[in-house]
């Protein structure tokens, strides 16, 4: 959804991962952990997409498909419409340069022996030229390197650019992460949990600077969360998963304030968010007690993966998967609650039930 074209989009993005097992005459088991299945999402220059979800979901994975850091089992990754799955190094290289990966844990994805100026520098070398041609050095690299270190807000930048990653703080850390990924100058960033490691104080630091990104340098930003409420004050949009599929997706605002989906109303009820992200919904779950656990991803049933959590699932919940349909013009659930079948499950929110258009 939205109205410009999407920089970086997935159709029917599936990954099946082999589960263990024991082997049937010498071959492996041929059951699958359905991490991921049938996931669309577009993530739009100038806009953030949070895709939110519980442990297990198959963020990670979404992430890390969308990075083409492992095949997919089906569906496609188009970068700018084009399929953009790449073979060979140099064609990695060339995707790398524009969608980059931000990782949860700063200290892990940075090498603890090279100081600050080792790790931009070689990011930088890596993906720029002198503007005579040339690897990057001299005037012109200790002019990037500023450049970098002031976008992300360690200023000045003599004081961060000889340290090692013991020598900072969690967050400076992971500001030195996205500086490394601003260095190749990428159209998308793909943040995985980029501030779920860090003290709850210095979260926001990180979140508004990636909004900031967002807004001077239009960049493209899917951030991957499993805290809703963090969602709604930093994502444009956002997008539900539970096990492995979307459930819900639509503006932040609405998705959080107003949730269709029983699995999001769930979500929201359990957000710590003072601003009272939870409402009538959520206390029509907490009320019924949705408790239990995700499904088992190995070769899972038809049907809604979270029809035995549901409160509100019936039969036809049970055996038949319902596809995401359009609730309103911003707005999708795949819930059949919202589908003009007759057999439809009553999902008891008249006031988040706008007239099904699709
Ligand atoms: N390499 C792998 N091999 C087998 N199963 C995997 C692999 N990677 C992930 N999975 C499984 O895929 C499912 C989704 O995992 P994923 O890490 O994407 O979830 P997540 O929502 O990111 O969870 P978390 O918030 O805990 O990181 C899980 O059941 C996980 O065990």
């Amino acid at each position: 959804m939205g109205t410009s074209s999407p920089v970086l989009a997935a159709h029917g993005l599936t990954k099946h991962f082999r589960a263990g097992g024991r082997r049937v005459n010498g071959r492996p088991p041929a059951r699958a952990i359905h991490a991921v299945d049938g996931v669309d999402l577009e993530l739009h220059r100038g806009q953030v997409l949070a895709v939110v979800g519980e442990s297990g979901s198959g963020k990670s994975t979404v992430a890390r498909l969308l990075a083409q850091l492992i095949p997919l089992t089906g569906g496609q990754v188009l970068l700018d419409g084009a399929d953009a799955r790449v073979r060979g190094r140099r064609a990695f290289r060339a995707y790398v340069r524009r969608v980059q990966m931000i990782f949860q844990d700063p200290f892990a994805s940075l090498n603890p022996v090279h100081p600050v100026r080792h790790t931009l520098t070689r990011a930088l070398r890596l993906h720029r030229r002198q503007s005579t041609g040339g690897t990057l050095r001299g005037d012109e690299l200790e002019a990037a390197l500023t450049e970098l270190l002031e976008r992300v807000h360690l200023t000045p930048a003599v004081r961060y650019v000889d340290s090692y990653p013991h020598e900072l703080s969690g967050g400076q850390r992971q500001r030195i992460a996205i500086a490394r990924a601003l260095a190749a100058e990428p159209e998308v960033l793909l943040a995985d949990e980029p501030v779920s490691m860090l003290d709850v104080s210095i979260r926001l630091g990180i979140l508004n600077l990636l909004a900031d990104l967002r807004d001077r340098l239009g960049i493209a930003v899917l951030y991957i969360t499993h805290d809703i409420a963090s969602a709604r004050y930093f994502a444009d949009r956002t997008t539900v998963l539970y096990a492995g599929r979307v459930m819900e997706t639509g503006d932040s605002e609405s998705v959080t304030q107003e949730p269709l989906h029983p699995y999001t109303r769930l979500l929201v009820a359990s957000a710590p968010d003072p601003d009272d992200l939870a409402g009538a919904g959520a206390a029509a779950v907490r009320d019924q007690g949705t408790g239990g656990e995700p499904p088992s991803l190995v070769d899972p049933p038809p049907g809604c993966r979270f029809a035995p959590r549901c409160p509100y699932a019936t039969d036809l919940c049970r055996s038949e998967t319902p596809e995401l349909v359009a609730v309103s013009p911003e707005r999708a659930a795949a819930c059949w609650g919202y589908s003009d079948r007759d057999d439809r499950p009553d999902v008891g929110r008249p006031a988040a039930r706008p007239e099904v258009t699709a």
